[in-house]
Formats: structure tokens, C-alpha cells, sequence
């Protein structure tokens, strides 16, 4: 087999035959008992001052999800060709191919929470698969060969996947946080919310996330997991921290969800989590059920405060934007000095994350690349840089 083929196998451009498979497992050193121990061992973080390869000039549009996603892509089969050329046997989390490669999985159910998310859950081909996300960790998902969703070329931010491959189609690579639940078995669970088409634009409905809520039960999606890199994701310990506070919008909560589905499964667990959970409206809120019943599990370790934008009558709950003083309510004060034992998270869109926290180092044109400098409430009410991680 080329190289190329093995690029195109690997992107969802062909798709492999059982003996193709074989053949790209072997070249691999996918052992058929795979296990995590690498992938915990050693996360795949890349540097944080790579730079994205971007068409700018081409370009009206930039999204930074987008990059990221193929900053993803590119960082884990880079790390995979190293492997590789090192000799080295690369072990993959169970029932996914080692980062780098695609695992097609197919859709087996939908639970939605509103009109526009949903919980996907996708079988493992082994359905005693154990799937239980590095923590913390995101995928990278692509459309398979036989219903392909390719990128616009010169309209959408893209760096192009691989190095010669600039005027090919290129594949809709896009993240999304892994929020199966501890122990759930032969199941890969991605919450996703339909992005429309911004009202008065010419511009299509966001395309991998209307691509997924259209998807038939029994339909294939491409999923490369589990993956790590700066500075969305977080390395994450049991009992690292006293206190974690963390503050979501919308969306923006599946890495959260993510962190305290591992942290409060664990028996040993002692950190005391506290969820301040931004939404417009009371039906914005997803996977409430799941927030509600880790709070009836352990409300000596968990709490969730819902805050609504636009609260309906009658609403008890907290109402407007999460802002400094709603933070000093709920969250334990900063400890003093450069403490690491409390940590604040924040997740959600830019304007959220930028009036808690400040934004991001980098820009969205090519990528974020670092955490920036603290800004916003979070500086006001006193927390150092050290305390705070923006996803
Ligand atoms: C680490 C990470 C984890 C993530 N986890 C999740 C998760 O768990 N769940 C989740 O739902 N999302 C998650 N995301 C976001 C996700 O990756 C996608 O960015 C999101 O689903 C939108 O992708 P899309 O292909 O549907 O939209 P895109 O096609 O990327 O479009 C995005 C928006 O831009 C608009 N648009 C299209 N073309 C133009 C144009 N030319 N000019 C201006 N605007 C335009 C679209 O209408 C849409 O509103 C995550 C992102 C990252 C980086």
C-alpha cells in the first residue's frame, strides 16, 4: 500500500477492506489487546507555539474551533509517524484506533435535550467496550467515504490536512469533547449543538453539527480519540485541587461534564466541584438530568447553580450573566499567593470567556495557542493566572 493510500484510508477519503485494516493495524503495532497505558502516560501535548499553516488571504471567514480541530488532527498523526519511524508500538484507547487514525463507528441513539442538542451515542464494534475518556480529552470526527462532507475550498478556515494535498478536497474535521459516562459500556457518547446559519448572512447552517443531527441510526461517523493539547485541554489528577469552580456557557460544559463525571466516580474523590451553568433560557440547559442527579449523588461534593438570561416567570433560580458578583456568592474566595489548591474553569463562547477571564493567547484566524493573560471578573475578584484554565 502507498503512503498516500494510507492517507486516504486514514482521512475517510477510501475506505478500507478487512485486509486493508489488517495490513494498516500491523503497519501500526496495534496490539489486538490494546490498552490506555500510553496514552495516559504520555498525552499527546504538542507545542503550544505551533502555528497553523492558514490560507488567510483566501479566506473571508475564520473559526477557530475549526482550527483547532486540524491542529488536532495534524499534531496526532505527526506524533504517530514519529512512533512509527522511532519503532515504537503505539497503543490505542480501547475500541479506537491510536490518535492519528480514524475509528468508523456507527450511530446507535439520539437523546435530545431541546430543539437544537443532542446526546450521540456510537457503538463500539466490540460491545463489551468499556470506552472511558482520557481526562481531559476531545475528538476529532469526519464524515466517512460513502456520505463525504468536504470543506469549501478558499471559503472556510482551513489549514490544509497534510502538506500537498492543497487543491484536493478537504475533509470537515471538526472537535467535540467525549462525555460517555464512567463504566458505560460499548458506547461512545458526543453532545452536539446544531450550529444555524447566522440570521442576516448569506452564510450555510454550520456543517459537521447539522451533518450529525441528520445522521440515521445505523450511519457511520470517523472519530479520532482520545486527544490532548493545549491550551483546551487540561491534564487532569483525582484530589489535585480542594476546590474546582467552574463556569460554563451553553455548549461549553461537555469538557466540564467530562472532568467531574471521572473526578466523582472515583471513591477516593475529596475535591468539592461547583458548576455556575450560563444559559439564555431554561430550555438552553443540557444534560440537566445528568447535572441534577450528581448533585442527589454527592452533594457533599458537587453543586450545580443554574443562571438564565432570560428567566422565565416564577424562576427561583439565579437570573442575568455570570459576572463577578455571582461568582463571590457561590465560589469559595481565591486562596492567597499563587496557591494551586482551588482552580476556576471556565468554558464556553468567546465573549463569555473573555469577560471572566480575558481571551486566549493567539488569535482565531490561526488557532489559540496559549491561556492568555487573566482579564476580566475572575482578575477583579483577586484569582492569579495560576488558578484559572480557560477551555
Ligand atoms: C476542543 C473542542 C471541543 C469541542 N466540543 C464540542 C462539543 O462537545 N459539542 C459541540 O456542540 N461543539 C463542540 N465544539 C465546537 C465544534 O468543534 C464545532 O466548531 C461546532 O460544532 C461548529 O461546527 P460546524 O461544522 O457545525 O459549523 P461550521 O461549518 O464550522 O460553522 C460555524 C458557524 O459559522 C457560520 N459560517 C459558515 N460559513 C461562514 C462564513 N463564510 N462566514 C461567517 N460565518 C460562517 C455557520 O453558519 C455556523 O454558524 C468543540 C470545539 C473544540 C475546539
Amino acid at each position: 500500500m502507498s503512503e498516500k493510500e494510507v492517507e486516504q484510508l486514514c482521512t475517510g477519503k477510501l475506505q478500507a477492506t478487512p485486509e486493508q485494516h489488517d495490513v494498516i493495524s500491523k503497519a501500526l503495532g496495534l496490539p489486538s489487546d490494546a490498552s490506555d497505558t500510553v496514552c495516559l502516560g504520555r498525552p499527546l501535548h504538542g507545542n503550544p507555539r505551533e502555528r497553523a499553516h492558514v490560507r488567510s488571504d483566501k479566506i473571508p471567514h475564520h473559526h477557530h474551533d475549526n482550527i483547532d480541530a486540524t491542529h488536532l488532527v495534524r499534531h496526532a498523526r505527526a506524533r504517530h509517524a514519529e512512533a512509527l519511524k522511532a519503532g515504537r508500538t503505539i497503543v490505542a484507547h480501547q475500541g479506537l484506533n491510536p490518535p492519528g487514525v480514524f475509528t468508523w463507528l456507527r450511530l446507535k441513539t439520539v437523546f435530545p435535550y431541546n430543539d437544537d442538542t443532542a446526546r450521540f451515542d456510537f457503538a463500539f464494534e466490540d460491545p463489551e467496550v468499556i470506552s472511558n475518556p482520557l481526562v481531559s480529552s476531545t475528538c476529532v470526527v469526519s464524515a466517512p467515504e460513502e456520505k463525504p462532507l468536504y470543506e469549501e475550498p478558499g471559503t472556510r478556515p482551513i489549514c490544509p490536512p497534510d502538506d500537498g494535498d492543497e487543491d484536493g478536497p478537504i475533509p470537515v474535521y471538526r472537535a467535540y469533547t467525549p462525555v460517555t459516562k464512567r463504566d458505560s459500556v460499548g458506547i461512545l457518547s458526543l453532545v452536539i449543538k446544531k450550529q444555524p446559519a447566522p440570521p442576516d448572512t448569506p452564510y450555510p447552517p454550520g456543517k459537521m453539527s447539522n451533518y450529525i443531527h441528520a445522521l440515521q441510526i445505523g450511519e457511520r461517523l470517523g472519530i479520532m480519540g482520545y486527544l490532548q493539547r493545549p491550551p483546551s485541554m487540561i491534564p487532569w489528577e483525582i484530589n489535585q485541587y480542594d476546590a474546582v469552580t467552574m463556569i460554563a456557557g451553553g455548549v461549553g460544559i461537555t469538557p466540564l461534564i467530562q472532568i467531574i463525571d471521572y473526578s466523582l466516580h472515583d471513591p477516593s474523590n475529596s475535591t468539592k466541584f461547583l458548576i455556575l451553568n450560563g444559559n439564555s433560557t431554561e430550555n438552553d440547559i443540557i444534560m440537566r438530568d445528568e447535572l441534577e442527579s450528581f448533585q442527589q449523588k454527592y452533594p457533599a461534593n458537587f453543586e450545580v447553580v443554574n443562571v438564565l438570561s432570560r428567566p422565565p416567570e416564577g424562576w427561583t433560580g439565579e437570573s442575568g450573566r455570570i459576572d463577578a458578583d455571582l461568582i463571590k456568592k457561590y465560589a469559595p474566595p481565591p486562596p492567597a499567593g499563587l496557591g494551586l489548591n482551588a482552580l476556576v474553569c471556565v468554558s464556553g463562547p468567546p465573549a463569555m470567556l473573555e469577560s471572566i477571564a480575558g481571551p486566549r493567547e493567539g488569535d482565531r484566524y490561526n488557532g489559540y495557542t496559549g491561556q492568555g493573560e487573566l482579564r476580566g471578573a475572575l482578575k477583579e475578584i483577586g484569582y492569579t493566572a495560576e488558578q484559572v484554565h480557560k477551555f
